[in-house]
């Protein structure tokens, strides 16, 4: 045999086997997507998210503590209003008194340590259910929906978020919350994670489920991308980097690996993020209670795939079990 043909030589031993990863999965490099609702002491199961909870301000302590404990380090807010009135706009997105803005603040208070982002976008709070606003003749309303949006980050910004996370896909909006942030006094305390590249896909169904976020009518195809589409998500991703985004996030995570080593290519000097979304969550876990695998050796499989992808930070709902297993 070839002496340059055995490979086995190299791998053979545990240790080994870890120094030959590029990138190895911390837990500093999982970020936990959580869902916050305006009823105070809520504590609801999702039922097509087994395993995770919509939860209340009063609960968010004895919900965290624990796993703070165990090492987490950051974690993205979703706002799920059950009682405020909608409208074309999306006013109860920035209102003060909103869940999302009052868990910032608590949460700052509450883990000093804890790194607190928080998703923005406007199809949780609008009556027609869409991520952007509409002119009178039904298209999106570009300037203004992107205007709206940076107003709803500098208001996350301003009660302590040190990340706000656009995923509505309206054009120019990174541009627009940059501006803002800077000209609000932001700028150099709050990070922009621009969803870059978030393509129309069958497995947001789950989260919309738990946010009650599903669009009144119509779909998101004219703002969220074509699954096929790889130059426009190349084309987002570099406009994006030049309208100033600060961290780089490709959404799904599996079924666009490509796009993930596009992204690291396109934004070498940007972290890389990637979103393990609520459908990839529920295939994983419906595969291991069908025994197809193992939970813990696909759930590992899956996310050390986006490491190797490129990503240095991962949005996944496994995080509360990787703070585990990451320990054994
Ligand atoms: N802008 C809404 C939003 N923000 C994050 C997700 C998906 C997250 C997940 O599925 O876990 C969605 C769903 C959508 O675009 O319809
Ligand atoms: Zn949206
Ligand atoms: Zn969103």
């Amino acid at each position: 045999m070839e002496i340059s043909s055995v490979l086995q030589g190299g791998y053979q031993h545990a240790l080994s086997r870890s120094w030959q990863a590029q990138r190895t999965l911390t837990k500093s490099m999982l970020m936990y997507p959580i869902f916050i609702t305006d009823e105070p002491d809520a504590r609801v199961e999702i039922p097509s998210l087994p395993g995770q909870c919509r939860w209340g301000v009063n609960k968010l302590q004895e919900f965290l503590e624990p796993l703070v404990k165990k090492g987490l380090r950051s974690v993205i807010l979703f706002g799920v209003p059950l009682h405020c009135e909608k409208d074309e706009r999306g006013t109860p997105a920035d209102d003060p008194n909103g869940p999302v803005i009052a868990s910032i603040r608590l949460l700052r208070k509450l883990f000093p340590e804890l790194y607190i982002a928080a998703d923005v976008c406007l199809c949780e709070y609008t009556s027609h259910g869409h991520c952007g606003l509409f002119r009178q003749d039904g298209a999106i309303d570009q300037a203004p929906s992107a205007q709206r949006i940076a107003e709803v980050a500098l208001a996350y910004a301003r009660a302590g978020a040190h990340c706000v996370a656009p995923s509505d896909m309206m054009d120019g909006r990174i541009k627009a919350i940059k501006r803002a942030l800077i000209d609000g006094g932001y700028g150099n305390q709050c990070t922009l994670m621009s969803y870059s590249a978030k393509f129309a896909s069958a497995l947001y169904g789950p989260f919309r489920d738990a946010a009650g976020s599903a669009p009144a009518f119509g779909d998101r195809k004219c703002y969220q991308l074509p699954p096929t589409a790889k130059g426009l998500a190349r084309r987002a991703i570099k406009r994006d980097v030049v309208e100033g985004a600060d961290i780089i996030m490709v959404k799904p995570a599996l079924p666009y690996l490509d796009v993930i080593q596009d992204a690291k290519q396109l934004a070498e000097d940007h972290p890389i993020a990637c979103y393990q979304v609520s459908g990839e969550y529920a295939m994983v876990v419906a595969g291991a209670r069908a025994g197809v695998y193992d939970l813990k050796v696909m759930a590992f499989e899956t996310v050390e795939s986006m490491v190797r992808a490129g990503c240095t930070l991962i949005l996944t709902y496994f995080t509360p079990q990787f703070l585990d297993w990451l320990d054994e």
